[in-house]
């Protein structure tokens, strides 16, 4: 378990993390997210014991990262920003290493290269350079030596980035799949990655907590959570639509002509909306119900005033 208490970090007179607790536990996928500079970075090199912070605490298992950093990054593997390799190595050159470094015996290191370098894929990389490596595969490299000794803590500072759609699917699988006791907690800036991988979600805006929940609570703060939308085949009187209980408001997209009606909170407005298309004889061509549009939220929540 991860506990993290009144987390604070400045360089020089910029704060820029501020004042963060949480806790995370073995078998939460937390999706972090948060607009460029927010923060996340920063508070992952913390969570790893990279750097130290200006005010508060980091705590793995219960035991200080401060006092026993050496020791409880055993247990974690961490995926930095960019792709931090040495350039010179092959791949298999690299993962060898870390796996010494990481001071696994002979056939410790035998199985887990051969497991890590299968599930991420690496296989035809394995005996070229890293420096000549493309942008996703030295991406991929470096989730491998991010596993290569089963830790139980995985941070991943963007492990998606730079991945083709193919890759981007298969990283996403393999994170999902990762055993149930595991604790991982991964930076994004895609947030479908959100709703695919991760059964939290903590989203910061100026090194603050804003939102910490499950991704379908996210959604559901969405202004198009439960909005009905409605595709005329003709030009029809609408603005009986309004006036349906529970509505609470009406946008029209000049494009497409499609009508979306909003509920108010708490509202189920499909119902209604149904009777009063039968009941007036609209002519409907398509009809469908939102769950909430995470990027809408996003922006809502990441634009909300600052005090940093
Ligand atoms: N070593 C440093 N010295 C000074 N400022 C720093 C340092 N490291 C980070 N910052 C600043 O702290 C803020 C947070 O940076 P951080 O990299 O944590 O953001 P982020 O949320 O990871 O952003 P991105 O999504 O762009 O990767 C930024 O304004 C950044 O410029």
């Amino acid at each position: 378990m991860i506990s993290v208490k009144n987390l604070s970090k400045s360089f020089g007179d910029f704060t820029a993390v501020n004042d963060l607790s949480f806790e995370v536990k073995a078998g939460d996928i937390v999706g972090f997210l948060g607009p460029n500079g927010a923060g996340k970075s920063t508070t992952m090199k913390m969570l790893t014991g990279f750097l130290t912070p200006t005010t508060g605490h980091v705590r793995v298992n219960g035991r200080r990262m401060s006092k026993n950093a050496s020791q409880l990054q055993r247990d974690i593997g961490y995926l930095p920003e960019g792709a931090p390799a040495y350039a010179d190595m092959t791949t298999f050159q690299f993962l060898n290493f870390v796996s010494d470094i990481r001071g696994l015996s002979k056939q410790e290191k035998h199985a887990r290269l051969k497991e890590v370098i299968e599930q991420v894929e690496l296989q035809e990389v394995l005996d070229k350079t890293i420096d000549t490596l493309s942008k996703g595969f030295k991406r991929r490299v470096g989730l491998a030596q991010a596993m290569v000794h089963n830790p139980q803590i995985l941070i991943l500072d963007e492990p998606t980035d730079g991945l083709d759609p193919n890759q981007k699917q298969h990283v996403r699988k393999l994170i999902k799949n990762l055993s149930k006791d595991k604790l991982v907690i991964i930076s994004t800036h895609i947030l479908e990655e959100v709703s695919a991988v991760c059964n939290r979600v903590m989203i910061i805006a100026d090194g603050a907590m804003r939102f910490d929940g499950t991704p379908m609570q996210l959604q559901q703060q969405s202004k198009y959570h439960q909005a009905v939308t409605l595709k005329l085949s003709y030009a029809a009187d609408i603005t009986g639509l309004l006036e349906i209980d529970g509505v609470a408001d009406m946008q029209v997209d000049k494009q497409t002509g499609e009508v979306t009606l909003f509920p108010e909170p708490g509202k189920h407005i499909l119902g209604p909306i149904t009777e009063h298309v039968q009941h007036f004889r609209l002519p409907i061509d398509r009809l469908h119900v939102d769950d909430g549009r995470l990027d809408d939220v996003f922006v809502q929540i990441t634009s909300q005033e600052s005090t940093r």
